[in-house]
């Protein structure tokens, strides 16, 4: 392996990663190495890590190779593997703009929740056809201090549960992972949105990642709590036959979601690519050691 290792910072309303192009799927990097990376003292730094693989070269995604030459290989900051990650796919997709291998208007990235479509806008945001949400049935409840609420359960190809509060500071420090029950409801762990209204078909989120911690924003996270919101106020796309657009605030920007009486639901925010350099290969070896 060369002795360093090029890298890139970026961010999507401050939810921050690490991007790593590896087209050949030549860089090893396990759990302790996606965590060392991600380390806001002893790393980088980031909320998590986006490997940029070609579809083609990765075993989970050579059967999207057809439709998405790019492979977005999403880790949280603990080195865990997500499904999906919203705010991520849009700072892949600038990264590949960036690099050359993408122009504004329609690119398709392949992500382990299936194949997705981005749009980079000429005014620079960035919209993610975010596929449709699943409602499991069955009730959730979600602590936090002394409080608990009822949630929506809401996939977004990865796992959320959605508690409406009065107030986004009930969340509390959010330095640990809220409680939940029933555990089956989420066998690998629960993203956990608090949401607080602002306006008509505008709320405010604060959010608790798995695998990441509190964070300044999340994506499917903000999708799902649109999804939620709507089913709230009896906006329900597919009840209504008419679109509900939700505009909705993150500790660090906006996020819009629309939802489509067909259940597609599509994201734009903002994505940012802040610097690149190199790793030093011998540090990350023995950070993992
Ligand atoms: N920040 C992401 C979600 C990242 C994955 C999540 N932590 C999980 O484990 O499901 C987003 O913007 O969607």
């Amino acid at each position: 392996m060369s002795t360093r290792i090029a890298f890139l910072k970026g961010h999507g309303t401050e939810n921050d990663f690490v991007i790593v192009p590896d087209p050949e799927n030549a860089i090893d990097l396990p759990p302790a190495a996606v965590a060392a990376l991600c380390d806001r003292r002893a790393g980088i730094g980031g909320d998590g890590l986006l490997h940029v693989v070609r579809s083609a070269a990765h075993p989970e995604a050579r059967g999207m190779a057809a439709e998405a030459e790019w492979f977005m290989d999403y880790r949280n900051a603990d080195g865990s593997i997500a499904e999906m990650c919203g705010n991520g796919v849009r700072v892949f997709a600038r990264y590949l703009q960036r690099s050359g291998h993408a122009g504004e208007g329609d690119l398709t990235v392949a992500t382990r929740g299936g194949v997705k479509t981005v749009h980079i806008a000429k005014n620079g945001d960035i919209t993610v056809g975010m596929g449709r949400a699943l409602l499991p049935e069955g009730d959730v409840t979600v602590g936090a201090g002394e409080r608990s609420w009822p949630a929506r359960n809401v996939n977004m190809g990865n796992p959320h549960a959605v508690a409406f509060v009065d107030d986004l500071a009930h969340a509390g420090d959010l330095l640990t992972p809220p409680p939940f029950s029933p555990a089956a409801a989420y066998p690998d762990g629960v993203n956990v949105e608090f949401v607080a209204d602002r306006g008509p078909r505008h709320v405010a989120m604060r959010v608790h990642e798995r695998g990441s911690g509190e964070t300044r924003s999340c994506g499917t996270g903000a999708c799902a709590v649109a999804v939620a919101a709507a089913r709230r106020d009896g906006a329900d796309p597919a009840v209504t036959g008419t679109p509900a657009t939700y505009t909705v605030d993150v500790l660090g920007g906006t996020l819009v979601i629309t939802e489509q009486p067909d259940g597609r639901i599509e994201m734009t925010g903002p994505a940012v690519i802040v610097a690149e350099g190199e790793i030093d290969a011998q540090w990350l070896e023995s950070a993992v050691r």
